[in-house]
């Protein structure tokens, strides 16, 4: 095996793939939560609440806005930003200023900054917060965010009454995701008078009854005064558990993101291969690994069925925003150089695709059978007298629905329903493990709203191509 051993930034600690062993690693092992994100946790709530707002004061980092995004003052894209959590060792230093958080490149060990405390600052949580965007046109982004989160933070912004049509939608989705591990931020409360702040205070907590935030915590704060930050960080720790990860299987990744790093007019010779950013779901990837991306490259036949040729390629660098890593484990966005030609991952074209060993991924599928469940009620959509929203209706058959596996969000014909068993045709074929939890959107007005969510059960396999090898 190559012995790759991180040289830069020698106020972490120092990574050997020659030593790493996977059995004694964990989530808070120093030699990982020192370079990389080991925990995801969403934002999620309606537009404009501050999720952004909060990210930037526990990261330090603006989520990776796009001009668009600064064009209209609002989150398009799926945005990351890491942060470091750390605790005063004086078990003297006050609550909640023994807390605090910095951004990801910052050192493991630094002294408390209360007067005469003399303890010290030391790193216990490496989270890496998913930004989802609130607006209601863009579920498919905030879908596919879920697919990757261990625990999630709602933002409620103390001026708006609650719920908002995002806030119980974002709840819901990712209630279908299984995730209960969850912190509710009353945000703003710079902005409304104590009664108001109450008032919604006791509002939240009937709308989270029955849901799978009930009993939830929920800390008020203002993210544009930085009021209550250290008590996010003391719930992130104490309130949120550390994920079991499996550390020992083949590796696998969703990508999230994709990216041609070149400048415009780079030589030829001085291209460097395109980057793939996402969370591993599960085992170790390694530098210098050879790897397989699926479903790869998608097209047509003459016939017009759906053919793809996987990517075959090896990783060149793994990196957790600016810290560099030998290796990388479940957790937090990783980006993956690669060998791959860049223009295939320009602008996120491999978002959907699955990133893992040669060999080891799951077969790709375009025809596949769900078991199913519907939600009773509509959420996300504002109607007027009906506080509970309009009755979700059964699905018909050849009707179009957006299907969410993974990262993957495309296009399903309904073929065939049989009791809570469902047949779908899928637009974009996708790489999917059984049991995989996949969501389902029906377009209402002009948007797609979360309907409910399946469980991939079997399917019609496409064979690869060929595997295209990148050099
Ligand atoms: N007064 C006040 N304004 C805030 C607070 N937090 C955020 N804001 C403002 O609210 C607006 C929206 O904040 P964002 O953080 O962009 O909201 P968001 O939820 O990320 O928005 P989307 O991603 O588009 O859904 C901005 O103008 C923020 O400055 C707060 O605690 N108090």
């Amino acid at each position: 095996m190559t012995v790759y051993e991180i040289s830069g930034q020698p106020h972490l600690a120092k990574q050997s793939l020659a030593e790493m062993d996977p059995n004694q690693l964990s989530p808070l092992t120093p030699e990982v939560i020192s370079r990389q994100a080991t925990i995801n946790i969403g934002i999620i709530g309606h537009v404009a609440h501050g999720k952004s707002t909060v990210v930037k004061c526990l990261s330090g980092a603006a989520t990776g806005r796009f001009k668009s995004e600064k064009d209209r003052n609002m989150t398009i894209k799926l945005g990351y930003a890491n942060a470091k959590i750390f605790e005063c060792d004086n078990d003297k230093c006050p609550r909640p200023r023994r807390f605090r958080s910095a951004g990801p490149s910052k050192e493991d060990v630094f002294p408390c900054d209360r007067p005469r405390c003399g303890g010290q600052f030391r790193l216990v949580r490496h989270v890496s917060f998913v930004d989802c965007p609130g607006q209601n046109s863009l579920m498919a982004t905030m879908l596919n965010g879920t697919a990757v989160m261990d625990a999630a933070l709602l933002l409620i912004a103390a001026n708006d009454t609650c719920p908002q049509p995002q806030t119980s939608e974002h709840l819901a989705a990712i209630s279908i995701m299984n995730l209960n591990s969850i912190l509710v931020l009353q945000n703003k409360i710079d902005l409304v008078k104590e009664v108001q702040a109450k008032e919604q205070y006791q509002q939240i907590i009937d709308f989270l009854k029955g849901t799978n935030a009930e009993g939830a915590p929920i800390i008020q704060i203002s993210a544009i005064l930085k009021y209550n930050i250290e008590v996010i960080c003391e719930y992130v720790i104490r309130k949120i558990p550390v994920p079991l990860r499996d550390f020992t299987s083949k590796p696998r990744l969703i990508v999230i993101r994709s990216f041609d790093i070149n400048k415009p007019g780079t030589k030829v010779d001085d291209l460097k291969g395109g980057v793939a950013g996402g969370s591993i779901v599960k085992g170790i990837l390694k530098i210098d690994q050879e790897i397989e991306v699926r479903p790869g490259i998608v097209s047509k036949d003459n016939e017009g069925r759906l053919q793809c040729c996987p990517l075959l390629s090896k990783i060149v660098s793994l990196y957790a925003e600016q810290n560099d890593l030998a290796f990388a484990v479940p957790g937090g966005l990783i980006g993956v150089g690669t060998k791959i030609d860049p223009t295939l991952c320009r602008a996120d074209r491999l978002v959907g695709q699955v990133l893992g060993e040669v060999g080891a991924l799951p077969e790709i599928y375009t025809k596949i059978q769900i078991i199913y469940f519907l939600l009773r009620r509509l959420v996300g959509v504002r109607t007027e007298g009906d506080k509970k929203g309009a009755k979700v209706a059964k699905l018909t058959k050849n009707e179009m629905l957006m299907v969410n596996i993974g990262s993957l969000c495309t296009g399903g014909r309904v073929l065939a329903i049989k009791d809570n068993l469902a047949k779908i045709q899928l637009t974009s074929p996708a790489c999917v493990e059984v049991s995989e939890k996949i969501a389902l959107s029906r377009r209402v007005n002009y948007d797609f709203r979360l309907i409910g969510w399946g469980e991939f059960r079997r399917g019609t396999v496409i064979k690869p191509q060929v595997e295209i090898p990148t050099t």
